[in-house]
């Protein structure tokens, strides 16, 4: 690491630990807005079938945890992600018997063209339940969003979505413009933006910028910029974010999404912390990997996310000890080991 890059970083982290803030208010800058993307990037790539109604009860367990967007499915073709087949299932249960809670909560679909968003909305229409619902005595309020998604790479464009990353842009300019006139918010993805399975570390990061500020021309109400491969380190996220904000990209428009291969993403959150950014993508768990990125593990832990915020004096509004149960649960379910620390020393605590 060049020095000025680790003086800064050690700088930022000095400011961090030492910050608390006054308010509780869920609009201040202490607040972190966690997208809970178990149920869809977590899930997809379990080569075991899950059972819709396991589904339902991880998303409905996780819309009690305090969360306020959960990734719910992909509106994708069973050949290309067999996992998400029972998506529209899934969605048309959320629409009709959206889980208690104590607050509104945002229900996200990953829509790869045109064909998805239309299977999407022609389920709304069917349940006449608005993108932007109300809520009432009886069923709390909800919004449904979609993402859709770009890469950083070519090789990586071709592998996950079978065109060219422009073309891939292209594919996305009418399904933004669909979901505009449905009034359905929308989250753009650029993936491998520090790091490509195919092409290596080195992603060029005014191309992320690029294509970041692409969608949110388009249309797209945030971009969520990822990891997918976990390669990223302190000092190129740093200087991605530099990037980003260079090229005019608001925080406030940016989420950061992180996988946690290296063991890096909690590192690498606390410079985006630094940076401003306020939205962050986890899955309970760990859960997750990338069927075209080897050896890449899940998304960062929720748990781990969670405790990690916490510890700076900065809050959530998620309830940590039942997201910890929760991922021990879903782990247990899936025969799988619960990649979350904090989750496991979270129960290891309670149970004393
Ligand atoms: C983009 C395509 C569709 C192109 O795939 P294609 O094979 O080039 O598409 P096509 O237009 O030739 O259609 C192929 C078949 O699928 C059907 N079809 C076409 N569209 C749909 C649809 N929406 N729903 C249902 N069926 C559909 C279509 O009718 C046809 O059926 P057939 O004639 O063979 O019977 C494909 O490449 C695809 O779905 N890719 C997405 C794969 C995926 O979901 N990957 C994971 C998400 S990205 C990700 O996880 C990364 C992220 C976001 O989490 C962040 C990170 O990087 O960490």
């Amino acid at each position: 690491m060049a020095a000025r890059s680790r003086m800064r970083l050690f700088s930022a982290l000095r400011g961090l630990s030492t910050r608390r803030f006054a308010t509780e208010s869920r609009l201040t800058s202490d607040h972190v807005r966690i997208v809970e993307v178990g149920p869809r990037d977590g899930l997809q790539n379990e080569k075991k079938s899950i059972s819709k109604e396991t589904k339902i009860q991880l998303i409905e367990r996780l819309a009690n945890t305090g969360v306020t967007t959960i990734e719910a499915g992909s509106f994708v073709p069973a050949k290309w992600v067999p996992q998400m087949a029972s998506t529209a299932e899934i969605c048309e249960h959320l629409l009709t018997s959206p889980p208690l809670s104590q607050h509104a909560i945002t229900y996200n679909y990953l829509v790869p063209n045109v064909r998805g968003l239309e299977n999407l909305v022609k389920i709304m229409e069917g349940t006449g339940v608005p993108a932007e619902s109300a809520g009432s005595a009886s069923k709390p309020a909800t919004t449904t969003e979609v993402s859709l998604f770009a890469a950083a790479t070519e090789a990586f464009s071709k592998a996950n979505t079978n065109c060219t990353v422009a073309e891939s842009l292209e594919r996305i300019k009418p399904i933004v413009a669909l979901a505009k006139t449905k009034n359905i918010r929308v989250r753009g993805y650029v993936s491998v933006a520090l790091g490509c399975p195919y092409e290596g570390p080195e992603v060029n990061p005014s191309k992320v910028a690029d294509i970041t500020a692409t969608l949110l021309e388009m249309g797209a109400d945030e971009v969520s910029v990822a990891d997918t491969t976990g390669m990223g380190t302190a000092p190129r996220t740093m200087e991605l974010l530099q990037t980003l904000k260079a090229a005019g990209i608001a925080n406030t428009d940016l989420a950061l999404h992180f996988h946690d291969t290296y063991g890096q993403a909690l590192v690498n959150t606390i410079v985006s912390l630094e940076h401003g950014v306020r939205i962050f993508d986890s899955s309970v768990g760990g859960l997750g990997g990338c069927p075209y990125s080897k050896g890449a593990t899940g998304n960062v832990a929720t748990e781990d996310l969670i405790h990690t915020v916490h510890s700076l004096g900065m809050h959530t509004g998620i309830n940590l000890e039942e997201m910890s149960r929760i991922g021990s649960w879903i782990s247990e379910v899936l025969g799988r080991e619960n990649a979350s620390r904090a989750g496991k020393a979270t129960l290891a605590r309670l149970s004393e």
